[in-house]
């Protein structure tokens, strides 16, 4: 096989093209270091030649035209992750190529390009016929090559072949979409005049990117193999490349390159169909300086932006790096009164189901045993005499073993909400001083002390609270004494239900409000009026639970309000120490806080850096925009 003679587009170039290329270097130059610097990982795009085309249409055939070098070329998928090929003319006669990936820079010989990137491919995207989006850089400085970057990505196949995975097709269209829907991007579509271009799979996706075409660019491969209708294909646009279009005819098989181009001249010399194409849309040579211009523009025109960008980011990471720490504003500052007005709510809810359930544990047989207890107690205590606010042994009795059945409910309740409250301040504690590890760890630590200490107490007053209750059947509070007298009107009317005079057949339950519906078969068995009377007006009076839970809420609200108001400063007093000398050894940073604020500080320095070198370049733009006029 004839080794190819390696020879850029640009060997023969124009003056133009060298000149052009002295005033593009330098933007080519700010663009490859911000992207050293990986500004894209800030959220900021960068301009580039991306190059799509179907399967095989030839856009590694077109890129080796341009970058004067030997890339794999095949009938079959050869391009598996994104090439992004960097050539740079440079006066050397020896030409320096090297291969980027994987963080190695690879120094490669010029006939075994294609073999490098094959094993590079491998080592990125795995042996066999997988993708990737991995990508690789070649970057070719060579003599005559025009100073152009551009990314080759792998051709689009609707049908995968035997090794393929089935979404092929899916795979390398999001890798082809997250390249060229950048608005910085240059879609430099490929292709092939064989085919009818409103069938091709590639316009359809840079269509769907740049509808008006804007932003396209369009080179026409194998003109050799299709020439007739050519230029009305090109004339007529009908896919909408706004940019315009350039046919070529690539190296055909081993054909040296020198060959290649001046068989392309005659070709369009003397192709009977194509001799009156507009020579400036025709050939490899055109095509270089188009896309050097092209790209010029585009970073032209971005520069500004990215300089915008650049300084926006800059300073929002100067002016508020307590956002990179909370993952945006806003929810720190709002956290303490969230979470108080959250914990108020929610000791409402807890306190109402407490009433609930010192109502339920004691009610839900009532049905048939309404009064039993309270007729048994009167029996043992015969002869007692009931009047408002005395209160008397049977009374007394009864109480006190009703207060010793719920005893477990307000206990279990203030553990209950200690433990909430110890949550509480542990989490608030946890956000406040994320920064500080050594505060966090000791102000938890002393905040958990401080609430298990507080807990106990609680516990105890509670459980004192409780004896209290078992002792006092007394109240002056006028609210019971209403409540009292609601139950006891409905007297005469329970009393006379279970009398049953003059009705037929006899009631089995009465409703009694504040109790519901209630059995009372079983009272008429131990008829005397005197009894069920005073049993009733006893059982009325059993007020005691309401209240119960009126103390609990007083003293768990009060306590709590000292945790807050009072006790934190405690802990606040021990972390300084007497000379305030604890709380600088406190405010060193957690190892992960310190990580991150590392992050953040490259991440400046990077925007920094980047904004200078932006800021170097600004004046030549003014320079280029002089130079096209
Ligand atoms: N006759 C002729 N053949 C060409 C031309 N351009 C490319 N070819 C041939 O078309 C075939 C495919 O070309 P490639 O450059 O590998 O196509 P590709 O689009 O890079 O392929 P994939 O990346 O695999 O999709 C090769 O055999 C080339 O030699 C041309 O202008 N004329």
């Amino acid at each position: 096989m004839k080794q190819p003679k390696v020879v850029g587009a640009a060997a023969a170039q124009a003056p133009i093209i060298s000149s052009f290329n002295d005033k593009i270097r330098p933007l080519l130059d700010v663009i490859d270091r911000l992207k050293l610097l990986m500004v894209m990982k800030e959220g900021i795009q960068l301009p580039a030649i991306v190059v799509v085309g179907d399967q095989s249409s030839g856009k590694s055939s077109v890129l080796e035209s341009l970058a004067g070098v030997n890339l794999p070329r095949s009938q079959g998928i050869c391009t598996r992750v994104p090439l992004i090929i960097r050539s740079q003319n440079h006066a050397r006669p020896r030409p320096e190529l090297y291969l980027e990936y994987n963080g190695k820079m690879v120094p490669v010989e010029e006939p075994q390009i294609a073999t490098a990137i094959n094993i590079a491919t491998d080592e990125v995207a795995g042996p066999g016929k997988s993708i990737s989006d991995i990508p690789l850089t070649l970057v070719v400085r060579k003599d005559g090559v025009p100073d152009l970057t551009v990314v080759d990505l792998p051709g689009i196949i609707r049908v995968p072949v035997h090794g393929q995975p089935d979404n092929i097709y899916k795979q390398i269209r999001v890798i082809i979409m997250q390249y060229i829907t950048p608005k910085e991007s240059i879609i430099l579509n490929v292709l092939s005049a064989t085919v009818d271009f409103s069938t091709c799979e590639s316009i359809r996706m840079s269509q769907q990117v740049d509808k008006n075409g804007e932003r396209t660019f369009a080179v026409v491969t194998k003109v050799d193999r299709a020439p007739e209708g050519l230029v009305d294909k090109v004339t007529a646009d009908d896919v909408n490349i706004g940019l315009g279009y350039v046919c070529v005819r690539n190296r055909i098989g081993d054909e040296y390159y020198e060959e290649a181009r001046k068989e392309e001249a005659r070709f369009f010399e003397t192709n009977a169909h194509l001799s009156c194409i507009d020579k400036s849309i025709v050939g490899v040579h055109v095509l270089a300086q188009k896309l050097v211009q092209i790209q010029a523009n585009a970073i032209a025109k971005c520069l500004p932006e990215i300089v915008k960008n650049i300084s926006a980011k800059l300073d929002a990471n100067l002016k508020n790096p307590s956002r990179n720490f909370f993952g945006g504003g806003g929810e720190f500052d709002e956290y303490p009164e969230g979470n108080m007005k959250h914990g108020s709510a929610r000791f409402v809810e807890m306190l109402n189901r407490l009433s609930d359930e010192l109502h339920n544990c004691e009610e839900s047989n009532l049905s048939k045993d309404f009064l039993t207890e309270e007729i048994k107690g009167l029996e043992d205590a015969k002869g007692i005499e009931l009047r408002n606010f005395h209160p008397c042994e049977a009374f007394l009795g009864i109480l006190r073993r009703k207060v010793e059945r719920i005893s477990y409910l307000p206990i279990k309740f203030s553990e209950k909400y200690w433990d909430y409250i110890d949550d509480v301040v542990m989490s608030v504690l946890t956000r406040q001083w994320e920064m500080y590890y050594h505060l966090k760890v000791f102000a938890k630590g002393a905040a958990h002390n401080l609430v298990q200490k507080l807990r106990e107490e609680s516990i105890n007053r509670v459980k004192e609270i409780v004896e209290i209750e078992k002792l006092t059947g007394y109240t002056c509070n006028p609210d019971y004494m209403m409540e009292w007298n609601k139950f006891m009107n409905q007297q005469d009317h329970f009393i006379n239900q279970i009398s049953g005079t003059n009705m037929w057949p006899l009631p089995c339950s009465v409703n009694l409000q504040g109790f519901g519906e209630i059995q009372i078969e079983h009272l008429r068995q131990h008829w005397n009026v005197s009894i069920l009377q005073q049993a009733f007006d006893l059982k009325m009076r059993m007020i005691f639970k309401v209240r119960l839970v009126d103390s609990m809420a007083l003293h768990l609200r009060y306590h709590v309000h000292n945790l807050v108001h009072n006790d934190i400063d405690e802990i606040v007093k021990k972390l300084m120490g007497p000379d305030g000398h604890g709380i600088k050894m406190m405010l060193v940073e957690s190892p992960a806080i310190v990580a991150k604020r590392e992050k953040l500080k490259n991440i400046i320095k990077v925007l920094k850096e980047s904004k200078d070198s932006v800021a170097m370049i600004m004046d030549r733009i003014v320079a280029y925009d002089a130079y096209l006029v």
